[in-house]
């Protein structure tokens, strides 16, 4: 065996000197890792080769393995024992994907080897390696197959998320659309602006509204824009502070993060006893009463939140939206939706004149109706319907849009008679600086499409100023 041995060493060596290339294996799970650690590199390589194949179809190999996701979506993989070249500064490479099934088991072992000229290996391989990751980044971004996960114990469960909404789908004011697709985007491209001045890169929202405003049909919208995935965080199932860092460290970059119902989810007890003895006119108040009785023992605290919204765990990822949703914003804790934790107030109201053209477009396929105008004067005259109600009615008649706007009438007429749906500001939107006392300069938006023919800050409100943060 000795002799043996020998032999292959020797023969190791004169291939080495013999081949003019490199190669380099990328195993699926870290070497050195007892606990089989996810090596990023093989995912970043499976994402580039993926791009790769889909970008150029100069980039042959002899075989591929093709699956589609619950999307829809087609994905490229190397097959077993299959080469794509690739071609870098001028050189030539090549991946192979190798899978090894492991003997006495039913487990894989897969890895890509990349071949690259052994002349140029030192100049190559680190620039060469990041330029597949960032590429790879790239092609995540725009490619990926959102997943919805919701809390179960200390871990996530998540499932391919599907929904529809988007801000296309939305009925909002078109400058209003203009102006949070334009605060999301620039979110999402301002990492290095996030690191040189050293704030952690994630950006809160509080959406707050009636039931049937279309928040959770924002989150949506949100998620699809961006190409996040969805964390709905269900903080009355999480026990107490450290099992709720536990679940948001095991949450992804490029994911939205979704509490809903915040003043119902926390046990602020002292709080919302204050809230609740001054507002004694909230008949119909969402407050959870057993929250209001408890005294939060073990429970999940403001201040540990507020550690992962603001504190050192809210560096523990990165690219990150928060968004709180409540239908009563008096009820939240300032402190939660200080800025710099909630940097976005969006207030999502009854339906306005805008909105309703939107969904009446979408719904229905209309763009004009001799009813608009008798609308539009019962929207002014106090009349108030929630985007949803108004959206089943013309779901419901959606093969006869004459009687679709009809019923839509009666109701606004009927909400009127009612004395309205409470919800007066609805009829306009505007974003100014928050008139509810939050002198602090965050923003409130304002929803429904009255008056929607431009965004008017008010004088000294902070406009320009949030414009010149990007
Ligand atoms: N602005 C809107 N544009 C289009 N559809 C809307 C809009 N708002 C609500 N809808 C429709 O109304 C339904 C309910 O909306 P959604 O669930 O988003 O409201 P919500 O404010 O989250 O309600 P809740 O507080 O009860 O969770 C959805 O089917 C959605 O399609």
């Amino acid at each position: 065996t000795q002799l043996l041995t020998l032999l292959h060493s020797l023969y190791d060596s004169l291939h080495d000197l013999l081949t003019p290339f490199s190669y380099y294996d990328v195993p699926e799970f870290n070497a050195y890792s007892s606990n089989l650690d996810p090596n990023h590199l093989y995912r970043h390589v499976s994402l580039y080769l993926n791009g790769l194949h889909s970008a150029s179809s100069s980039a042959h190999s002899q075989r591929l393995s093709l699956s589609r996701s619950p999307s829809g979506r087609l994905a490229f993989t190397l097959a077993p024992g299959h080469s794509l070249p690739d071609s870098f500064l001028g050189h030539r490479l090549s991946w192979t994907h190798h899978v090894d099934t492991l003997q006495d088991s039913l487990e894989e072992k897969r890895s890509f080897t990349l071949k690259l000229p052994k002349r140029h290996r030192h100049a190559l391989l680190l620039p060469y390696l990041r330029h597949v990751s960032s590429s790879a980044d790239a092609f995540d971004r725009h490619s990926r197959h959102l997943r919805l996960s919701t809390n179960s114990g200390t871990a996530w469960v998540s499932v391919p998320f599907n929904h529809p909404s988007s801000f296309n789908t939305l009925a909002l004011d078109p400058h209003l659309k203009r102006r949070l697709t334009h605060d999301l985007s620039a979110f999402s491209t301002a990492k290095d602006y996030y690191r040189s001045v050293g704030r952690a890169w994630k950006r809160g929202y509080l959406l707050y509204g009636p039931p049937g405003s279309g928040k959770s049909s924002f989150i949506a919208a949100m998620a699809n824009f961006l190409n996040y995935d969805v964390y709905d965080l269900e903080l009355t199932k999480v026990s107490d502070n450290s099992e709720l860092r536990a679940l948001l460290m095991q949450t992804t970059n490029r994911s939205i993060i979704v509490i809903e119902d915040i003043d119902c989810s926390l046990h602020l007890t002292t709080f919302i006893h204050r809230r609740v003895n001054r507002s004694t006119n909230h008949s119909k108040s969402n407050v959870n009463k057993s929250n209001i009785d408890n005294d939060g023992g073990g429970r999940v605290t403001l201040s540990g939140l507020l550690n992962f919204t603001d504190g050192l765990w809210s560096c523990c990822g990165e690219e990150r939206i928060i968004v709180f949703t409540t239908n009563h914003k008096d009820y939240v804790d300032p402190a939660l939706v200080r800025p710099g934790r909630m940097d976005m107030h969006v207030r999502l109201g009854m339906c306005g004149a805008h909105a309703l053209k939107e969904l009446a477009r979408n719904y229905l396929g209309l763009e004009d109706h001799p009813l608009f105008h008798t609308l539009e004067s019962c929207i002014r005259a106090g009349g108030a319907l929630t985007p949803a109600e108004i959206g089943e009615m013309m779901l419901k008649n959606r093969g006869d849009p004459n009687a679709a706007m009809k019923e839509v009438l009666a109701a606004f007429q009927g909400s009127i008679v009612k004395g309205g749906g409470g919800d007066k500001e609805g009829s306009y939107w505007s974003m100014v600086d928050d008139a509810e006392g939050m002198t602090d300069g965050s923003w409130i938006v304002v929803i429904a499409g009255e008056l929607g023919d431009g965004v008017v800050p008010r004088e000294g409100s902070r406009e320009e100023e949030e414009g010149e943060e990007w």
